[in-house]
């Protein structure tokens, strides 16, 4: 039986997040030096803070990831777009986008796919990589697989649970699903309500490549922790 990884070791799975609307940029900079004190995968900003978290993290292995049409979905994919275009160009490594939900929930696969395409473009061609947000507790299951084959077929990277405004978050039967949908060819990040080790363990298990959670130093076992703070 193979032993789990330390929490430590988890840190370069994770993306240290904080998205609230309220975060200032005392936070904001915190939120960065915990990131490059245990080198977590990535900080998760929101769009206003990517240019001075790029150079913050100039000289670091820690990627620059911020979020696009952000938390609802429900924007255009010109908007969408724009705003991929604008976070690279300030030096956004990762975009998590979010899927229009209505038109998942519609089954209407080929407009998903033509979405997560000009994105996945945007963002390929300023160097980032392209998560998409399914924000599985508003998608019914057969959505879920819906959005999972259209970020494939799009050229997306990961495909991600959740934004953590939604009311509920990543589950272990979720990622499952994702795993079984697209498992080995996209990255899979598991994100709302992730607080603790165990519960990042669970999703690992369950087929998560990456974890998103404003919880992070818990998850770690950081001495600075301080549950839900930085979120
Ligand atoms: O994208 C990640 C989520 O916003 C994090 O949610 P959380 O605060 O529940 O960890």
């Amino acid at each position: 039986m193979t032993a789990n990884p330390t929490p430590k070791s988890l840190a370069g799975l994770i993306d240290h997040t904080v998205l609230k609307p309220d975060t200032d940029e005392a936070t904001v900079r915190r939120v960065i030096a915990e990131a490059a004190e245990h080198r977590f995968a990535a900080v998760c900003i929101n769009p206003k803070w990517v240019s001075l978290t790029a150079d913050a993290l100039t000289g670091t292995e820690v990627k620059t990831c911020t979020v696009v049409g952000f938390p609802l979905g429900a924007t255009t994919t010109a908007q969408k777009v724009h705003e991929t275009q604008v976070a690279v160009t300030a030096g956004a490594d990762e975009i998590d986008m979010v899927v229009d939900m209505a038109d998942a929930n519609a089954g209407s696969e080929d407009a998903v796919r033509r979405q997560i395409s000009a994105i996945a473009a945007a963002a390929h061609e300023g160097g980032a990589l392209l998560k998409v947000i399914l924000e599985t507790t508003l998608l019914a299951e057969e959505a879920k697989t819906l959005v999972c084959r259209a970020a494939e077929a799009a050229g997306a990277d990961f495909v991600k649970t959740s934004t953590g405004f939604a009311g509920g978050g990543a589950t272990v039967a979720d990622i499952r699903l994702m795993h079984r949908e697209v498992g080995g060819r996209l990255g899979i990040k598991a994100s709302g309500g992730v607080r603790t080790y165990e519960d990042a363990i669970a999703l690992v298990k369950a087929g998560a490549t990456r974890i998103g959670a404003s919880s992070s130093l818990d998850i770690v076992g950081a001495e600075n922790s301080s549950t839900g703070e930085s979120y």
